[in-house]
């Protein structure tokens, strides 16, 4: 089973996502440890990412589901915000990806963002973040509004 918890910087992906690999005993990974290293450089010092930027990164993360599907599958963690990338992140992929969207409002994901430590991503992004998100009519769509265990429950008993 492939699931990619997505949504906005700071939404929670990472916590959900490794949450959810441990209820579900499935490998977890976080997108942002494929990055090439000018996409995290371009990020430290506030520049948003462009459709360029994401192309390889998203090509490589499309390589490793096919390998995760075949092996024990896996709860990756990624922003996937245009449904141009998502349809990359599928292509290698025969079987259907549990989609998973993570939904809050800009005010509630820059507080988080803000008390959060030691992180390249600034709450500066999130505009341009929201800007590129493109909500998708399929998939799960939760509200992050509440404690992760609940938004766990949630998504175990609807996938
Ligand atoms: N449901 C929640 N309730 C309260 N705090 C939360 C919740 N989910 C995540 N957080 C906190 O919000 C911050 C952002 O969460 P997290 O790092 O998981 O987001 P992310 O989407 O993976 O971010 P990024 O894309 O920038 O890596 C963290 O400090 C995390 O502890
Ligand atoms: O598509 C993107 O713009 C990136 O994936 C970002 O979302 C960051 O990687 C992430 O949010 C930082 O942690």
């Amino acid at each position: 089973m492939i699931i990619i918890v997505f949504g906005v910087s700071g939404s929670g992906k990472s916590t959900i996502a490794k949450g959810l690999s441990e209820r579900l005993r499935l490998p977890y990974y976080d997108a942002d440890d494929f990055h090439p290293q000018q996409n995290i450089d371009k990020m430290s010092v506030g520049k948003s990412l462009n459709d360029e930027d994401r192309l390889p990164w998203l090509l490589s993360l499309a390589d490793n589901i096919n390998i995760w599907s075949q092996s024990e599958g896996a709860v990756l963690a990624c922003s996937a915000l245009k449904e141009k990338y998502r349809a990359l992140l599928s292509s290698n992929y025969k079987t259907d990806i549990n989609w998973v969207l993570l939904k809050g409002t800009s005010e509630l994901i820059k507080r988080r963002m803000d008390t959060r430590k030691g992180h390249y991503m600034t709450s500066k992004l999130l505009n341009s973040q929201f800007e590129d998100l493109e909500i998708p009519d399929y998939g799960l769509h939760v509200d992050i509004s509440e404690h992760p265990d609940s938004i766990i429950d949630k998504i175990i008993s609807n996938i």
